[in-house]
């Protein structure tokens, strides 16, 4: 494409003329090649402008700075500087392309917890009624049964360009993403019109380091994402609903358990039956419906109503929510695996004491006849790490199994050893099988009736890291290999 259609919605100075094809658009020096537009960015531990010269040497035939340059530039490479190079890096990666957001329907979600899961229950409800999804997000931008791993849960403009250009190439309809703070104050999401913006909750977070400055900031950059979206939703119970969807540039719609709602929850209970551990809610106002949510946690009815809220500005059947939302699962995420007995088996993520004691608390709340844990710890890591998880699963299960994770250069046995040190402080039983598939194998066999079973620290990872090697392993493979296996030795 010509650097002129690149620059088509943005102001600039022309300090070198020259309108040459652009290959490709580049903000790290070393990935340049012959024909690609470098972008200089001004970052937080290094400055674009720094590498420009090394960009011209690997071939950049246009550079885009902010600020002037401290070599000559050779005269056919084309120069254009702009304010800030972040937003026109968001401009310019829309017309190379070809503007996609325009040709999905677009919704994004902003809020201090419960971006990740009500991105993946609407891409759920929105494929329940047909129409293909790809999501963006810190679990990677997910389409077609593709992941694409990033570095941030709002990646940079080009990635996320790229990604919705990708999505349409697969027959893609609806892109969802998490709209970060960090993301939305560096202008990742900028020049993009979304259909629906959403707010899930406000509270303390990210406050610090090359973060934000201050709770005001924090606020203040959420609150940008209303001013680009056609339509928004808001939890109305959060107090912060009215500050941070002020630039809402039409009423937004509400949600909530305040009868003030446009869309109400109410009698909302845990539900855990047949091996089915999630929430029940009624919901009311302006549509009426009977819920049943696919993920634990009572907060999980906010999620699921920002949902709601965010697919109601399409044309979307009642039945593609109440099964959207009846098979909505975060991959990794308190995930629940098949399985033919009459107990649950779930996938976490947990690999810390904090994220453990969050799950296993959420999962006590089901009053399961047994709460299983089995886990191990990743090697070459703080030992203090261990100690921990010990202690929290020895506090909160009935049964811990312990196990290896990555143990990278360590061995298993010491690993355990110490996860051993830390559940002695309570009187939690535990069993020890070191190979993670024979201890999967272990807590299915030995299953009861109404036990929920944890996998925790892998979650979506489908990899073990020992000795410097990643080995494939997937614990939902594990899972079905192992129900053969059973079913095998019973005929
Ligand atoms: C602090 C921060 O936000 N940093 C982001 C920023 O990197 P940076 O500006 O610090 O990069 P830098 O290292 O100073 O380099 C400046 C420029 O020089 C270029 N460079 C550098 C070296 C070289 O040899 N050649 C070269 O061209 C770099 O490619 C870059 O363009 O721009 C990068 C590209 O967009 C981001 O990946 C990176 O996010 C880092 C990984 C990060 O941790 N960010 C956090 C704070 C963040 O964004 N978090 C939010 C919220 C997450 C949540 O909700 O939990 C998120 O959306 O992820
Ligand atoms: N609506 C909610 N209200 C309060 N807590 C929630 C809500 N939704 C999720 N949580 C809690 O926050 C955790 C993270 O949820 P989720 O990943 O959906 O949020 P997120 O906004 O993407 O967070 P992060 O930016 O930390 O990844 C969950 O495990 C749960 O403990």
């Amino acid at each position: 494409m010509k650097l002129s259609n690149l620059l088509a919605n943005i102001e600039y100075t022309v300090i070198n003329d020259g309108n040459p094809e652009i290959t490709d658009i580049i903000y790290d020096s070393r990935k340049v090649t012959d024909g690609t537009a470098f972008v200089c960015l001004k970052g937080y531990t290094s400055d674009g402008h720094k590498y420009a010269q090394s960009a011209v040497e690997k071939g950049a035939a246009a550079l885009i700075i902010s600020d002037d340059l401290s070599f000559n530039v050779p005269k056919n490479v084309a120069v254009i500087k702009v304010e800030n190079t972040r937003k026109a890096l968001a401009y310019i990666s829309a017309e190379f392309f070809g503007r996609p957001a325009e040709r999905l329907k677009t919704i994004a979600i902003t809020g201090t917890k419960g971006k990740t899961t009500t991105t993946a229950m609407i891409a759920s409800i929105l494929e329940c009624a047909g129409i293909k999804t790809g999501t963006i997000g810190t679990l990677g931008i997910l389409y077609d049964g593709k992941v694409v791993k990033t570095d941030n849960t709002t990646p940079e403009s080009y990635e996320i360009q790229k990604a919705m250009h990708d999505m349409l190439e697969c027959g893609c309809k609806a892109m969802v993403i998490e709209a970060s703070s960090i993301g939305l104050k560096h202008y990742r999401l900028a020049d993009i019109t979304f259909d629906v913006g959403i707010f899930t909750n406000f509270s303390h977070d990210h406050i610090g380091g090359v973060e934000h400055k201050d709770m005001a900031e924090y606020l203040y950059c959420k609150s940008l994402l209303f001013g680009q979206c056609r339509h928004s939703a808001g939890n109305i119970d959060d107090e912060k609903f009215t500050e941070i969807t002020k630039l809402a540039v039409e009423k937004p719609v509400t949600f909530g358990f305040s009868n003030k709602a446009d869309f109400v929850a109410s009698d909302d209970h845990l539900l855990f039956e047949n091996g089915f551990i999630g929430v029940h809610f009624e919901l009311s106002g302006k549509k009426k419906l009977s819920l049943d949510v696919n993920i634990p946690g009572k907060f999980n009815v906010y999620n699921a109503l920002a949902a709601i809220s965010a697919v109601s500005f399409f044309d979307i059947p009642d039945k593609a929510i109440v099964e959207g939302l009846h098979k909505a699962k975060v991959k990794g995420r308190v995930e629940p695996v098949p399985v033919p007995g009459n107990y649950s088996l779930i996938i976490d993520y947990a690999h810390n004491a904090l994220s453990m004691e969050n799950v296993l608390s959420t999962l006590r709340l089901y009053k399961p006849n047994r709460l299983i844990t089995m886990f191990g710890a990743g090697g070459n890591r703080p030992k203090v790490r261990r100690y921990e998880m010990g202690e929290t699963s020895g506090r909160l299960s009935d049964l811990s199994v312990i196990t290896e994770d990555n143990s990278r250069f360590e061995d298993v046995m010491d690993i355990i050893e110490d996860i051993k040190t830390g559940l002695a402080k309570t009187d939690g039983k535990y069993v020890v099988v070191p190979n993670r598939k024979d201890a999967i194998r272990y807590c299915m066999e030995n299953a009861q009736d109404g036990d929920i079973i944890v996998l925790a620290g892998k979650g979506h990872e489908d990899y073990q890291e020992i000795k410097g090697v990643k080995y494939h392993m997937d614990e939902r493979e594990l899972v079905a290999d192992i129900i053969k296996e059973m079913a095998e030795e019973k005929k």
